[in-house]
């Protein structure tokens, strides 16, 4: 079984143990649940901001700990006064030491979009992550059929989310693309074995129809890569790893942007 089939295996039973504490009423009667989300494309393509979205992420399973000593609210607004165009905030907790107190403390401190980074199977995660308050929902389309993700896109809209398809190679695209979507975003990172190539968003830069904003994520750790990804179409750049392993992910940010 591959890292991805392990992690959705979990995610399931977590899914299933969270319904069973928690009512879709109380999530929906949480004090964010009403707010409006933040619109990703306008931040995105805002003059002023760097279509960088800045992760929060203590740990992956690729590359073990990272960061286990930065808070969740200093590195994100510290993120934000560098120029981050979003927030990701990693809900994960077997597999990236995330918490869902983080997202909720992120959307506290900050006024820009916050995507909520998890691996989303169920309804049920999309009323949570609005009561949370996230902007922006994840569909990874190598764990989701298109019937899945055709469902949990128009759930995700009917709440005013936006959603952001997670692809890693054309026939993923192509199965997956349906107009319920705001942004295709191209993983460098191959979830199966790990290897990461910023190639990979070359190669399905054409494939992505022009009415999807286009983000190239994860393997970014150089502004000449961002400066090149631009050139290809693209809106938006992921980044976790390359800020979050330093002592202080801002201040990396912020040296980062000052070379964009
Ligand atoms: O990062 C991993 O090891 C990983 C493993 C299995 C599933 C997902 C994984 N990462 C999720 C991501 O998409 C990245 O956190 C994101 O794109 C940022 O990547 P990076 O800048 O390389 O940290």
């Amino acid at each position: 079984m591959n890292i991805l089939d392990k992690i959705v295996l979990n995610k399931k039973a977590e899914v299933a143990e969270a319904k069973k504490n928690t009512s879709i009423k109380e999530l929906e009667s949480s004090a964010l649940f009403g707010r409006d989300s933040y619109s990703f494309k306008e931040f995105l393509t805002a003059p002023n901001r760097t279509g960088i979205i800045a992760e929060f992420k203590r740990r992956s399973p690729s590359k073990g700990i990272i960061n286990d000593q930065a808070g969740v609210e200093a590195v994100t607004t510290a993120y934000a006064a560098a120029g981050a165009s979003a927030l990701s905030v990693l809900t994960d907790k077997d597999f990236f030491m995330g918490t869902q107190a983080d997202l909720h403390k992120a959307r506290q401190a900050n006024q820009i979009p916050i995507l909520r980074k998890d691996f989303m199977i169920d309804e049920f995660q999309i009323i949570e992550a609005k009561s949370l308050g996230a902007d922006i929902i994840l569909l990874i389309a190598a764990i989701l059929t298109p019937k899945e993700i055709d469902a949990l896109a128009k759930q995700a809209k009917s709440l005013g989310l936006n959603v952001l398809l997670e692809v890693h190679n054309l026939e993923e695209l192509e199965r997956s693309i349906n107009p319920n979507l705001d942004a295709i975003g191209v993983n460098n990172r191959n979830l199966a074995d790990f290897t990461v190539s910023v190639e990979t968003s070359y190669q399905l830069a054409e494939h992505i129809p022009a009415e999807f904003m286009k983000i190239s994520e994860s393997a970014i750790s150089n502004p000449e890569t961002i400066k090149g990804l631009k050139q290809a179409g693209f809106n938006g750049f992921l980044i976790g790893e390359n800020f979050m392993k330093q002592a202080d992910p801002g201040a990396a940010m912020a040296e980062f942007v000052k070379a964009l």
